[in-house]
């Protein structure tokens, strides 16, 4: 959609390229879903339509676990939980009302003689997986990891146990029969076709940009505004929509089956054909399911037995499940991001395609803004790692903190950027940090860089910058042009659509400072930002601070052992010791300070100068 303007230059886009990007792809995937439906409908027998129409039902289910599982990392059991709940709410609310009577004798009477048309079944079944999804997705994404991993399992277990339990609705483990068949090859293919082009847009918006790096980096995510749970709350709920709309057409696909039909079995062959095609890509899940088929229906055939190329085989009882779990482990082995599961099609990403980079300036923050530390402190076991620190930092002033190394220098900047929380003292930035958190600080205007880089390496350059400008930015057009504006300004515009994880070390540190200056921070923290850089890329970082600094008004406080850097561009010094500020001054009188050669040389006489500074201090009313 990128229009050409009559003097040949390009236009802006109406659509931001991400979504310019992930549209044609979906278009393509689309065109090659649609292709096989009409391939099995014009040239396939019966069995084969069947055949398509199933795997077309699974495709919906996959694309809905790689939405949650595939954006957060976060492997879930759980999803054909989901399929059956979709399943039996359908088979409910579609069944003739003189089969219920006497299938399900029993049947509540709120829930009896609906009679709904798919479609209108379908939107009711929507509704349900979004309070359920909310309901299950609360608690589950204030676990982490393994944990949620388990919990997902947990809730496969207990909506089986329920289905089996509730008789008088879902006939226990008999089969439930008696669902209208009206799902077939069209209707599974144009819900599949939905599917599609959700999970791969998805990946785009706030929210899955937002999970996706949270699954790279929590700290590092929340150190750019990135509220983990919100992005994991949203996957799960959408996730389970898509699980329950499949679970839907599988009901009346169907048209009779059992609790046992939705539990080990289908969780387990959901997550092969993930796995196979690759969990953190739509693409993945669209192949996994494309290869997955085509390998059951082949092994199928030799399930039974009977002769193959001369051979008498034996009935091999679990075949099917046997080559499934054995693909994946060939393939967790030799390609353990799946057959298609490092990048999408990105049918109209490189350099043509790169967003155009914002003109218009950030503006300088008004005068005034400062934040203020009062009696902070942090304990670790026996060490004080900060003790009763009292200090200010003012916007517009690059302030330097120096000490020795376990001076304490980290602990601050940490309690400052709200990623560790104070055993005493306060913070605030203008007004008292409100609630824990470091993404509440980030959103604040904290912006930070970390001693041990923390960018999203399975995202690309661009990526990590448009993550933290959609925090602050209206749309994501606006993101990406304020994303290309940052980009430029660190050098690194020409890397955009590289994965994060492939930039030189120099680069990756540059990174960090543009994702950090695309929040549009108040003050600006920085964890060593010249460590691993040579001369040449040290000056510049000097210069790019310092102008950055000129033009928005931003507080800069960074920590740093390069003393060239430190005195050419700090205003002030702060120096640390043992977790107590020894020096606050400007650099010439800091570097004279005798507690703070003492500091740095050990020796003992000037130890005692730091002792008896520190008590008359201390004596201070
Ligand atoms: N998570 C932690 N658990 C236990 N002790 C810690 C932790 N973090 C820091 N410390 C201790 O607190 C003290 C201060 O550490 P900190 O990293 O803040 O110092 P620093 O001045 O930044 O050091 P460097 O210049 O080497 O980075 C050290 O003794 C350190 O071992």
């Amino acid at each position: 959609m990128t229009a050409v303007a009559m003097d040949g230059s390009r236009a802006r886009s109406f659509l931001p390229a991400a979504l310019r990007n992930a549209g044609a792809d979906t278009v393509a995937m689309v065109a090659f879903l649609v292709l096989a439906a009409l391939a099995a409908y014009l040239f396939g027998n019966a069995a084969m339509q069947r055949v398509v129409t199933y795997a077309a039902i699974m495709l919906t289910a996959v694309l809905g676990l790689q939405v949650f599982s595939g954006n957060t990392g976060i492997v879930s059991f759980g999803h054909a939980a989901f399929i059956g709940l979709g399943a039996y709410a359908t088979g409910i609310l579609t069944m003739s009302a003189a089969l219920q009577r006497s299938a399900l004798r029993d049947l509540p009477q709120f829930l009896a003689g609906y009679e709904l048309p798919f479609l209108a079944a379908l939107a009711v079944v929507v509704g349900l997986a979004i309070v359920v999804g909310l309901i299950t997705g609360t608690p589950l994404v204030r676990l982490g990891g393994s944990s949620a991993a388990i919990a997902t399992l947990a809730l496969l277990i207990i909506v089986y146990t329920v289905l089996v339990a509730g008789r008088e609705i879902t006939r226990g483990s008999q089969p439930f029969y008696g669902v209208p068949r009206e799902v077939g090859l069209w209707t599974a293919t144009a819900v599949a076709a939905v599917a599609l082009a959700v999970a791969r847009l998805f990946r785009e918006t706030a929210f899955g940009l937002a999970a996706r790096a949270a699954a790279d980096d929590e700290r590092g995510a929340a150190a750019v505004g990135v509220d983990h749970r919100t992005a994991r709350l949203a996957a799960w709920v959408l996730s389970a929509v898509m699980a329950a709309a499949a679970g839907a057409m599988m009901a009346q696909f169907l048209g009779a089956f059992s609790p046992k039909d939705f539990y080990f079995h289908l969780g387990f062959t959901l997550l092969a054909m993930l796995i196979v095609g690759g969990m953190s890509t739509s693409l993945g899940a669209f192949a996994g399911v494309i290869v997955t088929t085509v390998l059951i229906e082949i092994v199928r055939r030799f399930e039974g037995g009977g002769e193959v190329l001369g051979f008498q085989m034996p009935v091999l009882f679990g075949l099917t499940e046997g080559v499934l779990a054995l693909s994946m482990i060939l393939v967790i082995w030799r390609r353990p991001s799946g057959l298609f599961g490092q990048r999408e099609l990105n049918l109209l990403r490189g350099p043509q395609n790169l967003p155009e980079a914002s003109t218009q300036q950030v503006q300088p923050h008004p005068e005034g803004d400062r934040i203020s530390v009062e009696n902070l402190s942090r304990r670790y076991a026996g060490v004080v790692a900060v003790d009763n620190v009292t200090l200010r930092f003012d916007a517009d002033t690059i302030t330097g903190i120096i000490g020795p190394n376990g001076a304490g220098k980290t602990t601050l900047l940490n309690m400052i950027a709200g990623d560790v929380t104070p055993s005493g003292g306060t913070i605030s930035v203008g007004q008292p940090a409100g609630g824990r958190g470091a993404f509440r600080f980030a959103r604040a205007g904290i912006a930070r860089t970390f001693q041990n880089i923390r960018v999203f390496p399975n995202m690309t350059v661009l990526e990590n910058v448009v993550v933290a400008a959609r925090v602050v930015e209206d749309s994501l057009a606006a993101a990406e042009a304020a994303a290309m504006r940052e980009l430029s300004r660190m050098g690194l515009e020409r890397a955009a659509h590289r994965p994060a994880a492939g930039l030189a070390y120099g680069q990756r540190r540059r990174l960090e400072i543009a994702r950090a200056l695309a929040l549009k921070p108040r003050f600006l923290l920085l964890d060593e930002p010249a460590a691993g850089m040579n001369a040449v890329e040290t000056a510049e970082l000097i210069a790019i601070l310092s102008a950055v600094r000129d033009e928005r008004r931003i507080g800069v406080i960074l920590i740093e052992h390069d003393m060239r850097l430190v005195m050419t561009l700090c205003e002030r010094i702060v120096v640390v010791d043992r977790g107590r500020v020894i020096a606050d001054g400007l650099p010439a009188d800091v570097r004279n300070d005798p507690a703070v050669v003492a500091a740095y040389l050990g020796s003992r006489t000037a130890r005692a100068v730091t002792a008896a500074k520190t008590a008359e201090t201390d004596q201070q009313p």
